[in-house]
């Protein structure tokens, strides 16, 4: 798009900013609990020069009532008051269960019709290594099993999405909803829940693989080794790396055995999200909006030679292996959104014994992304109200500052601060919270169209055809990260020490 004048150019610096709506707006009985609270905290949203809101759609909750029987009520009532206040909107298709992970206030489990079909088919739920079954999500391993009334989780997914575009069309159709995040795990993020919170895991514990047990014995057997087991040596929700034998020095997690499972492990993410997607993209077709998914900010051992937390997550990320870029490859064929988390983090303010580096994480992982022609976004993982933790986010937002010329050379298309709450609203944290607004903007005034100044979003068409696994593979090689400036347009400390 060419730019036509030094405003233009400086509005393709603009990073809008979204907040996370609260877990339980529309609660578990399918009611906006509170209207007239939310509206009067839009309204401060607006004033702030907040750009939109992100909100989970909860599977649980609309079609809890029984197979295909969908009821949008609620959330329509929401969704219009996020257009009459002015608003964007970004959907969170949440496949998964709220309750469970860090700061989940709210109890929604996914539909009780979906978890009864488990006591015939128990392995509809991820299992760990002690046999404990995890009611988070369905296992990808039934993506294609029609155990769902005759449907396969897969298509349970799909016809979810196409009721939402039917039901919500005159939203869609006026531009309001400008992604959808399609959830493809726990948390609504693409990984295995290998470290859930209520099955004892502390941070930072490298949590467990978890198990779709059928389909391995198939994958080793077309390999010639039937004999290969699922790892047995991967240790406990809260070890260490070196208190195993997988992850230790020189551990099972160098061998052909141990790089055969880790292989198929982490393809079997990749597939879940494509065939996801491809139904999403099919829901949403010629819609003008974009595709989005979630990548956990797994930063915890990070530095350890295993990177043993990425590896039970799914993520199988080495520092001779590039575990985030084949996501970003398969993310092209649906020219989807990569968002990723703990853009807040420092290394700094991490345990020593985590061996956790979540900058070095998310110079990785943003740049994995836009070293694969797609759009990136972010958010924070933890609450923050610090300027210390907004200057770190305005930093992996814009990694080399302002070019007052135009786009900058890489950049992230949104951030979604989470989450709105009254703490957010107590006074000082929010005079902090809408400079970093407008500093997100580039010190411009708000734009409701800035899309359009850096890549505009066309109406949605077809994904492209499949890419062949070996191709995706291709994208394992570590590259170099993009250099990230130490200090672009942060708060100055003078900002810091009167805030
Ligand atoms: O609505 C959308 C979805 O929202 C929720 O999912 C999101 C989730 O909330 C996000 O956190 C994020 O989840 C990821 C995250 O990106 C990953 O990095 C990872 O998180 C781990 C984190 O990085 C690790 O550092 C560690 O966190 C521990 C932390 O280091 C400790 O300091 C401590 O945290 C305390 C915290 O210090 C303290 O202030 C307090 O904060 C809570 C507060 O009490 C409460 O009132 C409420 O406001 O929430 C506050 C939490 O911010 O308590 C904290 C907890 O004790 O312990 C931390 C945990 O040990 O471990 C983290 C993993 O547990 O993994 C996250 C999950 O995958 O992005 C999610 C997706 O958007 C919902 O769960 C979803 O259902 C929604 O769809």
């Amino acid at each position: 798009m060419a730019l036509a004048s030094t405003n233009d150019a400086l509005l393709a610096n603009y990073v809008p900013v979204y907040v996370m709506l609260p877990l339980g707006v529309v609660n578990a009985e399918n009611v906006f609990e509170d209207p007239d609270g939310l509206r009067e905290q839009l309204k401060q949203l607006r004033a702030a020069d907040v750009d939109g809101v992100m909100v989970d759609v909860w599977w649980g909750i609309i079609e809890s009532k029984g197979p295909s029987s969908y009821e949008w009520g609620a959330y329509r009532e929401l969704f219009k008051m996020v257009q009459e206040e002015g608003l964007k909107l970004r959907a969170i298709m949440s496949f998964h269960q709220c309750g469970g992970n860090v700061g989940d206030a709210v109890y929604i489990p996914i539909p009780q019709w979906v978890r009864d079909v488990a006591a015939a088919n128990p392995d509809i739920f991820y299992t760990n290594r002690s046999g404990t079954r995890n009611p988070e999500y369905l296992s990808l391993g039934v993506d294609n099993e029609p155990l769902f009334g005759g449907r396969t989780a897969v298509e349970l997914y799909s016809d979810f999405m196409k009721s939402f575009r039917e039901n919500m069309a005159d939203f869609l159709h006026a531009c309001l909803i400008r992604d959808i995040e399609v959830g493809l795990g726990p948390a609504g993020e693409l990984r295995y829940p290998s470290y859930p919170q209520v099955q004892g895991w502390n941070f930072p514990g490298i949590g467990e693989f978890q198990y779709v047990t059928a389909d391995f014995r198939q994958a080793v057997a077309e390999a010639g080794h039937p004999d290969w087991k699922l790892p047995d040596d991967a240790g406990e929700y809260n070890d260490t790396p070196e208190k195993t034998k997988f992850f230790a020095e020189n551990g099972t997690y160098l061998t052909e055995k141990g790089k055969f499972f880790l292989t198929w492990y982490s393809n079997k993410l990749l597939k879940h999200a494509d065939q996801i997607l491809d139904r999403a993209n099919q829901a949403f077709l010629g819609c003008k909006l974009k595709l989005a998914i979630k990548v956990s900010g797994v930063h915890w051992w990070y530095k350890d030679a295993s990177h043993a937390a990425e590896l039970t997550a799914g993520y199988y990320n080495l520092k001779v292996r590039d575990g985030y870029r084949t996501i970003a490859r398969q993310l092209t064929r649906h020219d989807a959104i990569l968002n990723f988390t703990c853009v807040e983090m420092r290394d700094s303010e991490q345990p020593e014994e985590a061996k956790s580096r979540p900058e070095e994480l998310v110079q990785q992982v943003l740049s994995a992304a836009w070293r694969e022609g797609i759009e990136v976004a972010c958010e924070n993982a933890l609450n923050r109200y610090d300027t210390a933790a907004y200057n770190v986010m305005l930093r992996n937002a814009r990694p080399n500052g302002i070019n007052p010329n135009g786009p900058p050379k890489v950049r992230i298309s949104a951030l979604t601060y989470l989450r709105l709450s009254d703490v957010l609203l107590e006074s000082e944290n929010w005079a902090i919270f809408k400079l970093f607004v407008k500093k997100m903007h580039a010190d411009q005034d708000y734009c409701p169209d800035s899309q359009n100044f850096f890549k505009p979003i066309t109406p949605m068409k077809r994904s492209k055809p499949e890419i062949p696994i070996e191709k995706i593979l291709e994208a394992t090689e570590p590259l170099e990260p993009y250099p990230f400036d130490p200090v672009t347009d942060m708060f100055s400390d003078e900002t810091s020490e009167t805030s």
